[in-house]
């Protein structure tokens, strides 16, 4: 863990007086660019919530030389929004290009050698992955699992989280607990509207007491309905165990009422009707990199917290605890 100041003066003056929180998302924000944005960058993709608001900023502070070399990946409709007002250039994930190859290599082949050729070097149907991800959430733990979805972006946000070499978390302080559900007191989970009354009583018999299905409130009568066209399920659940909590005897499956991080994320997603589960668990992109994968992790490679005392706290996932304990 690190801390660092974020001196006003390498911001640009905020237009408004900011709260507190917000200063501290700000300086998080800022601090997490300045260590994880670099001008060679192709593909970078960019998350949901008020937090990124600010990366969005430091980013297009960086001048038009540096941004109009870049393609930005949005997470939904609120980011891609975000985008194309800080005049960045939209791209989709749906849209990434194949890996570049050495034409060289394929000058004077026919089509079928060529596609033969392409598996020989390892690259067919390979995509081009992001340089770097930057997102928010709603909870963090101290190995880096993160609870996401409080905006209803959870499924594109986790699309481009493990598409991206290395996700990076921004976040204000009051994010970072010892485990996850502490503060945060429910799971968002992408349903099927159709699957929902299943999806319940399912959710009932893991454990989780009131399965609720999100509202849109005053904004919108009638269930939040996510970009996808789904809707959100907020699961409560006791708080979560992490990895190493295990070695203490508890198996962390739901059995005592208690379930782990790693394995609740996976029951979940087991759920017929689920469209995707807002735990980001398991591997981070370093894992995924060492182990000649493609694309990267659920889990941030770095976690950054504006702290009410001016600082940014970083977590690096090389030095935390269980962060090479999954397969
Ligand atoms: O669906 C929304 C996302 O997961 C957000 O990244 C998360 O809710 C954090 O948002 P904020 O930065 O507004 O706290």
């Amino acid at each position: 863990m690190a801390t660092a100041s974020m001196p006003e003066n390498a911001m640009p003056p905020a237009i408004h007086k900011l709260d507190n929180i917000e200063a501290a998302k700000r300086r998080a924000a800022y601090k997490a660019v300045e260590d994880h944005f670099d001008t060679s960058y192709r593909y970078v993709g960019i998350g949901s919530g008020s937090t990124v608001v600010y990366v969005v900023e430091a980013i297009a502070a960086k001048g038009r030389d540096v941004t109009s070399k870049i393609v930005f990946i949005p997470t939904g409709d609120q980011s891609k929004q975000l985008i194309i007002e800080a005049g960045l250039p939209l791209g989709s994930i749906d849209s990434l290009p194949p890996v570049e190859i050495e034409h060289s290599k394929l000058d004077g082949l026919s089509a079928l050698q060529v596609a033969t050729g392409l598996q020989d070097l390892g690259l067919k149907g390979k995509r081009q992955s992001l340089d770097v991800a930057f997102d928010g959430a709603d909870e963090i733990d101290e190995e880096l699992n993160c609870i996401k979805g409080g905006g209803a972006c959870l499924f594109q946000e986790k699309l481009v989280a493990t598409a991206a070499k290395k996700f990076i978390c921004v976040a204000d302080s009051r994010k970072l607990q010892p485990r996850l559900l502490t503060k945060w007191k429910t799971i968002p989970i992408e349903i099927a509207p159709f699957a929902a009354p299943t999806i319940k009583r399912i959710l009932i018999t893991l454990g989780s007491p009131d399965p609720v299905i999100r509202q849109g409130g005053s904004a919108k009568a009638g269930p939040v309905v996510t970009d996808n066209g789904m809707w959100i399920m907020d699961a409560p659940f006791p708080p979560l165990l992490l990895a190493s909590d295990l070695k203490h005897g508890d198996h962390g499956d739901g059995e005592n009422g208690t379930w782990e991080v790693h394995h609740l994320g996976r029951r979940l997603k087991r759920i017929v009707g689920v469209l995707e589960v807002g735990l980001f668990h398991g591997r981070n992109g370093l894992q995924v990199a060492s182990a000649g994968e493609e694309g990267g992790g659920q889990k941030p490679v770095a976690a950054y917290f504006g702290m009410e005392n001016g600082e940014v706290e970083v977590r690096n996932a090389a030095e935390v605890l269980g962060s090479k304990s999954r397969p």
